[in-house]
């Protein structure tokens, strides 16, 4: 084999509790994570020469920067392979977006070329890896809908339904340091149990970040306003996209047929098990 086309799908956080400050500044979370049918595309194909390249590079990102290439490097360098890939990305996932395309795009790039490099890691060496390129590739890596408790690391797979949803973008990119650096933002939510999570289900849930991205970015405010008013709207992460949850792809439809020109959206079916891993065949 010498080539892989492989999907990197959008999360969702269904909802996300911020429970502390670590010593390092980084927030403890409680979340839950689900995959969409909806994402990136990435074709690797082997190159003997060690060479990584990619096509064609993000606006704004060097490719050094790009988390792809990165991922690739990292892998190279942990297994010590010789051999090399050029890759081609179909970005379709707003950056900043909340929707971890960067960390999807990652872990597409780890286990795809562990497959074409015929390497044998493990799923577990390979989250520890994607781990070390952000907080949401390991659950890309594992591809099971989960409960994420610390950054976002600490993994349980669940069940979750299945809903349609229609995923806003408001136009803005929002920073994620921002978001957790502001001041307003509370850290202090009482943790809870994963089972006490689950049986409340999708109308108890919430995002601790909403308030905050409510107010630093009007115009997220302004699509939760307009898509909360015709479904149950949240935002996933610290945005900027928003979702509605809907019973059908036709109720999705009909909500999309009526935005705003000033959004942009797509709607999607939620996924517990990721398009990566069926793609895979794991
Ligand atoms: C909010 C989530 O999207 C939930 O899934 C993620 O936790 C964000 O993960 P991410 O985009 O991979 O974020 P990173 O690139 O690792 O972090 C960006 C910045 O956000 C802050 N950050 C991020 C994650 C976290 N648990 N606590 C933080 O305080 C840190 O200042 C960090 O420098
Ligand atoms: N392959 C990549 N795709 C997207 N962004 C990348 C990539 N590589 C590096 N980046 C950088 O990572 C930043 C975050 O991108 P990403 O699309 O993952 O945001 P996000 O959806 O908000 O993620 P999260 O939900 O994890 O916070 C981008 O603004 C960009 O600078």
């Amino acid at each position: 084999m010498t080539e892989l086309q492989l999907p990197a799908p959008a999360k969702l956080n269904r909802m996300l509790h911020i429970t502390g400050r670590r010593a390092d500044g980084y927030h403890e979370l409680q979340t839950l994570f689900q995959f969409l049918e909806h994402g990136d595309e990435l074709c690797l194909r082997l190159r003997k020469d060690g060479e990584i390249r990619l096509t064609p590079g993000l606006p704004g990102v060097s490719d050094g920067d790009n988390l792809i290439v990165r991922a690739a490097r990292l892998l190279q360098a942990e297994s010590g392979c010789p051999l090399g890939a050029d890759i081609h990305l179909t970005k379709r996932l707003p950056m900043g977006g909340g929707l971890g395309g960067g960390s999807s795009d990652a872990a597409t790039t780890l286990l795809g070329l562990d497959r074409l490099w015929q390497l044998g890691l493990t799923h577990d060496r390979l989250a520890a890896l994607g781990l070390r390129l952000g907080a949401d590739v390991p659950v890309f890596v594992r591809g099971h809908a989960a409960w994420a408790e610390g950054v976002g690391e600490r993994l349980t797979p669940v069940t979750l339904d299945t809903p349609w949803f229609l995923v806003v973008h408001p136009g803005i990119e929002v920073a994620t340091a921002a978001v957790f650096g502001a001041a307003q933002l509370t850290r202090n939510t009482a943790p809870i149990t994963m089972a006490r999570a689950l049986q409340g289900g999708a109308p108890s849930w919430h995002n601790d970040c909403e308030p905050t991205v409510r107010s630093l970015y009007p115009q997220v405010a302004e699509a939760l306003d307009w898509l909360g008013s015709r479904a149950p709207a949240m935002l996933t992460g610290t945005g900027a996209c928003i979702f509605a949850r809907l019973n059908t792809e036709a109720a999705a439809r009909r909500l999309l047929a009526d935005l705003p020109e000033r959004y942009t959206a797509f709607t999607a079916r939620g996924l517990n098990l990721s398009p990566l891993h069926a793609a895979l065949g794991d």
